[in-house]
């Protein structure tokens, strides 16, 4: 029997929470949501829009109403990279089920993404890919109840480790 209604993935723009959460809510036969599709529909904008209507400051406040009343059961959870700077989401999160941190090197993320500037990251401007990296690693630790190293391992490869991780709560 499964110990957890739903399942939140955590990590890095870049870090394969978007992908593979469709396929972990195949195996696991759930329901699939990503909060960047419920902050849009929400607010009828997308997320570039958002950020460039305001600031980023503005959509971090948007992400983090929306997952502090997010009630999802029996869902894998796809979030934004930026969600863990919500501390009230994030308790809420916490409540639906295990927080998995998909984790990826600097570097994987940089072969990864091409298109740091423009594709809608929630970071004050001029911070820097290397210092956001460090920021945001200590943060996604603190909430993780479990990691997954994701360097060098393909989508199936990472689906496999985290049903095996799964399995074992
Ligand atoms: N384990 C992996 N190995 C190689 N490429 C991956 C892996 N996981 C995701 N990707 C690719 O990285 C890109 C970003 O994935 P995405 O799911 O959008 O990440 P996130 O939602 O965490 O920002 C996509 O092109 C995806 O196919
Ligand atoms: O890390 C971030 O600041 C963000 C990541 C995006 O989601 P992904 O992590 O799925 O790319 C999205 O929520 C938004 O553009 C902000
Ligand atoms: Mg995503």
């Amino acid at each position: 029997m499964k110990k957890y209604k739903s399942v939140v993935l955590i990590g890095m723009p870049g870090a394969g929470k978007s992908t593979l959460g469709v396929l972990l809510a195949k195996e696991l036969a759930m329901d699939f949501v990503d909060t960047d599709l419920l902050i849009q529909s929400r607010e009828g904008k997308t997320l570039q829009e958002i950020i460039d209507g305001s600031d980023y400051l503005n959509l971090r406040r948007i992400e983090g109403e929306v997952i502090s009343s997010a009630e999802l059961p029996s869902h894998v959870i796809a979030t934004g990279g930026s969600v863990v700077y919500s501390a009230e989401g994030m308790v809420n999160l916490r409540r639906l089920g295990p927080v998995i941190f998909l984790h990826c090197s600097a570097e994987e993320l940089r072969r990864r993404i091409h298109n740091y500037e423009s594709r809608g990251i929630a970071k004050a401007p001029g911070q820097s890919f290397e210092e956001l990296f460090a920021e945001r690693e200590a943060l996604y630790r603190k909430y993780a109840d479990i990691t997954v190293d994701c360097d060098g391992r393909d989508l199936q490869q990472v689906l496999g480790r985290v049903l095996e991780a799964l399995d074992s709560l």
